[in-house]
């Protein structure tokens, strides 16, 4: 028997959502939304290359141990997120490199955690995106208890399993599924303003058109 309470894992996103996002930014995606989707600014890529779109797989586990998280990695599939309650903790990794390998593996989108990583020299380099708040040599422990798929605070917001989850060099924005068409809607005009401004300041009409 294990000391993990594990809950239904969450439908992933339409292909649609995680195309269309991939085509835009977290930035442009905050700049359409009226209350703060964004996470502690303090988690971040390993790499800074790194793109995640998918579904939150919701994991709480307590200071340093990732008994959960390695149930986690077998209780989903592609397209999702890995999201975790590590609680800021900072004196043992939760994952490393032979969790993102296994994760890697059965194609599941990437990991975001509230808690530090180690073996940072390879996941900065890794094709699986990995946010977190740093790197520290020292392991988790792998005893529970922990809980899979129910809500949880993460970075400062509040995840529910299902949640769209995006990361990229800026950081991580979490949004409801209620949200996500009109995001997608506004952050897509917002991009098409920025082009414009571009294309503007480079052939040479360098003050934006609402500076007085
Ligand atoms: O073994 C663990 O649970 C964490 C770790 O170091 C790895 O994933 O490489
Ligand atoms: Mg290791």
């Amino acid at each position: 028997m294990t000391n993990i309470e594990i809950h239904h894992a969450p439908e992933v996103l339409p292909k649609d959502w995680v195309e269309r996002a991939k085509k835009l930014s977290t930035t442009l995606i905050s700049d359409g939304m009226d209350t703060p989707v964004e996470m502690n600014h303090l988690i971040k890529p390993c790499n800074i290359d790194s793109v995640l779109v998918g579904a939150a797989v919701t994991i709480d586990v307590e200071n340093g141990d990732n008994l959960a998280v390695h149930h986690a990695i077998y209780n989903s599939q592609p397209g999702h997120v890995l999201v975790v309650d590590a609680n800021g903790y900072e004196q043992r990794a939760i994952i490393g490199e032979l969790m993102v390998a296994a994760a890697s593996a059965l194609q599941l989108s990437g990991f975001v955690i509230d808690g530090l990583i180690r073996d940072y020299h390879t996941l900065s380099k890794a094709s699986l995106p990995v946010f977190s708040r740093g790197a520290i040599s020292g392991g988790p422990t792998k005893n529970g208890p922990g809980v899979l798929n129910q809500p949880i605070t993460c970075g400062g917001l509040d995840v529910k399993p299902g949640d769209f989850v995006m990361g990229d060099a800026d950081g991580v924005i979490v949004l409801s599924r209620d949200k996500v068409e009109e995001a997608l809607a506004k952050a897509e005009e917002k991009a098409a303003y920025e082009d414009n401004r571009l294309e503007q300041i480079a052939a040479g009409n360098i003050r934006p058109k609402w500076l007085k």
